[in-house]
């Protein structure tokens, strides 16, 4: 078994002899302002990776670098990020967790350090990398896809009646890599994109099996497989 948690940016300081890891949301205020009249807050950069999992860019913290340069170059190899331009820094950090694995014996041996970082830009120049990371040199066989994640304000409207949590509570229901779900949750809160409470809120819709099957049910699939 093994269980990720939340901790602070001192504790994670003290923490050392375990794989550590960096990685970082890149998001902006969207053009489009709303889908299907439901506002639009934000969107977020995210990745397909080559385990079929949801990531955030970045990876593991090699010998002899810090935690940003591991982040620096990890973000030139996966999105070609000119990182003069776009700097990520100290001031970027959002969060750390740390992983610990169930041993044979039963106690809890600490495997791993995430940390997590978050950086806003405009528009434009969110577009403009996207677009680069088609010329990133992993770009194809460790990331097999690019993803933009809406985060939709929670409306309380007669379409969000119909379909609870459709759009983003929708989207927490995918397979996450590792702790990436609660980074993306921590970063939405921390940046001021959505409250703690819509974020609990959103999870308890995409986790509750009756509103997660109301979800999957409202699907465009389902729509689809009766329309024949
Ligand atoms: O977005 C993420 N959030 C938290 N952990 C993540 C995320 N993406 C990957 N990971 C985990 C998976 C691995 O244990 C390490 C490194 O991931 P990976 O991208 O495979 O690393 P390399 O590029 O091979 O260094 O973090």
């Amino acid at each position: 078994m093994e269980i990720w948690t939340k901790i602070s940016k001192d504790e994670a300081d003290e923490i050392t002899d375990v794989v550590k890891a960096a990685h970082c949301a890149f998001w902006c205020e969207p053009e489009t302002k709303t889908i299907r009249n439901t506002p639009v807050k934000a969107i977020l950069m995210m990745q397909l990776r080559s385990d079929g999992l949801l990531g955030f860019p970045g990876g593991v913290v090699d010998v002899g670098e810090t935690v940003l340069e591991c982040l620096k170059r990890e973000l030139r190899e996966e999105m070609a990020l000119d990182n003069a331009r776009f700097p990520v820094g100290e001031d970027n950090w959002v969060c750390a967790h740390l992983r610990q694995t169930e041993q044979l014996d039963g106690s809890f041996k600490n495997t791993q350090l995430s940390h997590f970082f978050s950086k806003k830009l405009d528009k434009e120049v969110f577009y403009e990398i996207e677009k680069r990371q088609l010329e990133a040199e992993h770009w194809g066989y460790e990331i097999f896809g690019l993803i933009r994640a809406p985060v939709l304000e929670i409306t309380t409207g007669s379409v969000a009646q119909k379909y609870p949590g459709r759009g983003f509570g929708w989207f927490l229901t995918q397979s996450f890599i590792h702790c990436a779900r609660e980074q993306m949750a921590e970063m939405i809160i921390y940046e001021g994109i959505l409250t703690k409470d819509e974020i609990d809120r959103y999870f308890e819709m995409s986790q509750n099996p009756e509103l997660r099957e109301k979800l999957i049910n409202s699907s465009c699939l389902t729509e689809n497989k009766t329309r024949k």
